[in-house]
């Protein structure tokens, strides 16, 4: 869909912020740019919309040349989302969100409905559409910005650490937003930013860069956490490496077993059979220790199963349906085992 061959870009005071750019960005599928401060990745973003025009090279999007099209009418085709939200500080946030469709000619009213829509689509309620920026949260801004990305239904955002400015909590928040939007729309998406979990999180493909504007490595991010190319990606995957790769791998495959009955540690169920606790007696029968259990379902990680056998007093984790009914247990060896199994299939896979 997006297509770099041999781009560099080099700004007239002699920096080169690009090197010799070749990079595939598949249609439908989330790339993430990361690297160090001043590698490059705002630029690669920028040339996509010809905000920044390449040196030499080519870049294409659906098969065309971004440099032979016009300049204006290529932007407003591309949704783009950036740190500091960029609304208009004096329009409501519907108004923020219609502007797009009235630049492209829609009408008053259809414009500000289709904003409504996309209101309700990025999760704000339409009393937030009457408000101005300065009355929203920096989440809230941020999904307005988002809102106003998508309102031309653009196949490709180009998202410049769209999430940067708010809390982590808030942040889990958007991507997931963003990760769930993304299911529904299937856009081609170029995400830069600085954070390597919501990398690891978001991407379907992720190019590390480094400084001077080379491209390291492109991988899925199991390929890359599993197989770094060298000691530079390496690091800056960070040292948790191997722990960030069980929070791609899920619990669906681990076997599991019936709970345990009759020993020190059981587990109590309340009458919908949804566990409570896991509770010991002592010796001679008398209650003990009453210990909180954190339920975990197929769809959870590898390393919060990990986390919860550690955790858990018995070295077990409760697994539950999604109406959070008990399903079983599954061992901390059968979690050891799966997250061995996890490396080795990545490194296959790469
Ligand atoms: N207009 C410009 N003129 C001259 N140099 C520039 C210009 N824009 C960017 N640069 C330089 O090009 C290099 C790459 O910048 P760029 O903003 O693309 O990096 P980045 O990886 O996005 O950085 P950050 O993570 O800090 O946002 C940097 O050395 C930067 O100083």
């Amino acid at each position: 869909m997006i297509q770099f061959d041999a781009v560099h870009k080099r700004f007239p005071n002699g920096t080169t912020a690009v090197h010799d750019l070749s990079l595939h960005m598949p249609e439908g599928g989330v790339t993430v740019l990361v690297g160090s401060s001043g590698c490059g990745k705002t630029t690669t973003l920028r040339m996509i919309n010809r905000m920044v025009d390449p040196t030499s090279g080519t870049i294409e999007v659906g098969g065309k040349d971004v440099t032979r099209q016009d300049a204006a009418e290529l932007r407003r085709s591309i949704g783009y989302v950036i740190q500091q939200s960029g609304l208009f500080p004096h329009r409501t946030v519907l108004d923020n969100i219609a502007t797009v469709p009235l630049l492209l000619g829609h009408g008053r009213r259809r414009a500000r409905a289709r904003a409504a829509e996309l209101l309700e689509t990025v999760g704000l309620s339409a009393d937030a559409g009457k408000r101005y920026p300065h009355q929203l949260s920096g989440g809230q801004q941020q999904r307005v910005g988002v809102a106003r990305a998508l309102a031309a239904d653009p196949p490709v955002l180009l998202m410049d650490e769209p999430f940067g400015a708010v809390d982590p909590v808030v942040r889990t928040q958007l991507q997931d937003e963003l990760l769930r939007l993304q299911k529904e729309l299937s856009k081609t998406i170029v995400f830069v930013t600085h954070d390597i979990d919501e990398a690891v999180r978001l991407g379907d493909q992720i190019a590390v860069f480094r400084t001077g504007g080379h491209l390291v490595q492109c991988a899925s991010p199991a390929e890359l956490l599993a197989r770094p190319a060298d000691d530079f990606v390496a690091d800056f995957l960070g040292a948790e490496r191997g722990l960030k790769l069980l929070s791609l791998k899920t619990l669906a495959d681990v076997p599991q077993g019936p709970a345990p009955e009759g020993g020190e540690w059981s587990l109590v169920l309340d009458e919908a059979r949804k566990p409570l606790c896991w509770t010991s007696k002592t010796a001679d029968g008398a209650a003990g220790t009453d210990v909180p259990v954190r339920p975990l379902k197929d769809s959870d990680s590898l390393l919060s199963a990990l986390n919860e056998s550690v955790a858990a007093p018995t070295g077990l984790v409760a697994r539950v349906d999604a109406d959070g009914v008990l399903t079983g247990v599954t061992s901390r060896d059968d979690i050891h085992t799966h997250a061995g199994r996890a490396h080795t299939e990545a490194r296959v896979a790469a």
